[in-house]
């Protein structure tokens, strides 16, 4: 039996928009066993098909490695909300290949596996942090991911997790096709001063640095709790953006106390659930039985 642990992620990180991503210390495991037939257990009835993302993202890894698809028994357990924002999708990705990879003994290299799954996920900044753990900014180059893997200081995450799903695929087509010039240089500022605050601990320039005019201004508009948990934020001097495409938004800190306050805020008065974790430090990893 083949077990694959894969990481919740949260991309974006406000100024990355399809750059930027960092692994969740929550987990999701894809049990995979040979069988007569495709078997799916442990998802929704409709996923239960052949059009299931893991197996898709098995199947393309097959034709990638020019072998024939097994049939298997698939057990998926995984907690990590559908369409929140949290990467769900990428898990599944990256599950399939990894589970691929397995099945044949392939070794695979990270960067090839990363490529596979950017291929499929359209962009890096989920899987990436999916498979190598850690923070991962990333840029696309003749359609193949260029990467690197950014070491965090020891943050927090709070995600706060509203009870409606946004599906990426429609908020992205809330985002414009231009920007403004005087945006794009404000842009480039705060990221770079994003990451490095994000390296060395310094989280009053990393509150200040999550200011965004690529997605944030126009996906807001589909959170509505979006504008109370923000001011909050700017208060409490907390690092705080849309979790990937929303609707989850992830205030991260060095100090639990603020972490703790803000997250009984948001549960008190805005009924919105909340979960604590760290940022992952390894990526997604493999385990037989
Ligand atoms: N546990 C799961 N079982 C089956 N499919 C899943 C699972 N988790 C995610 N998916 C797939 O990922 C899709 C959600 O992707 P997306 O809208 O990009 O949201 P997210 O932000 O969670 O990645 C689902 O529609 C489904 O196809
Ligand atoms: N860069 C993408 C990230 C989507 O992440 P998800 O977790 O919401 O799937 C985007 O912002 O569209």
């Amino acid at each position: 039996m083949i077990r694959v642990h894969v990481p919740a992620t949260s991309a974006n990180c406000c100024i990355g928009f399809d750059s930027l991503g960092m692994a969740l210390d929550w987990w999701a495991t894809f049990q995979f066993e040979p069988s007569d037939e495709l078997i799916i257990t442990g998802c929704p009835k409709e996923y239960a098909n052949e059009d299931n993302l893991v197996v898709q993202s098995f199947l393309k890894t097959c034709q990638h490695l020019k072998k024939e698809m097994p049939t298997f028994h698939l057990h998926i357990d995984s907690d990590i909300p559908f369409s929140r924002g949290l990467g769900s999708s990428s898990t599944c990705v990256v599950a399939g290949i990894l589970a691929c990879d397995a099945w044949f003994q392939a070794h695979l290299n990270k960067m090839e596996i990363l490529e596979i799954a950017t291929d499929i996920e359209g962009h890096p900044d989920n899987v990436a942090p999916c498979i190598f753990g850690k923070a991962v900014c990333s840029f696309m180059e003749e359609g193949k991911p260029r990467m690197m893997i950014i070491p965090c200081a020891d943050y927090k995450c709070l995600a706060m997790i509203p009870d409606y799903p946004i599906v990426t695929n429609e908020a992205r087509k809330v985002l414009p096709s231009t920007l403004e010039y005087k945006d794009a240089v404000s842009q480039v500022g705060h990221a770079l001063c994003f990451l490095q605050a994000l390296q060395v601990g310094n989280e009053m320039i990393l509150a200040k640095s999550c200011v965004d005019h690529l997605h944030e201004p126009y996906r807001k508009k589909l959170i509505p709790d979006y504008d109370s948990i923000h001011e909050q934020c700017q208060e409490m001097d907390l690092a705080m953006w849309i979790s990937g495409s929303g609707s989850t938004m992830l205030a991260i800190s060095l100090d639990p106390t603020k972490l703790n306050q803000l997250q009984k805020d948001v549960e008190t008065k805005l009924s919105i659930q909340c979960r604590q974790m760290p940022i992952a430090s390894k990526g997604a990893w493999v385990d037989y039985e």
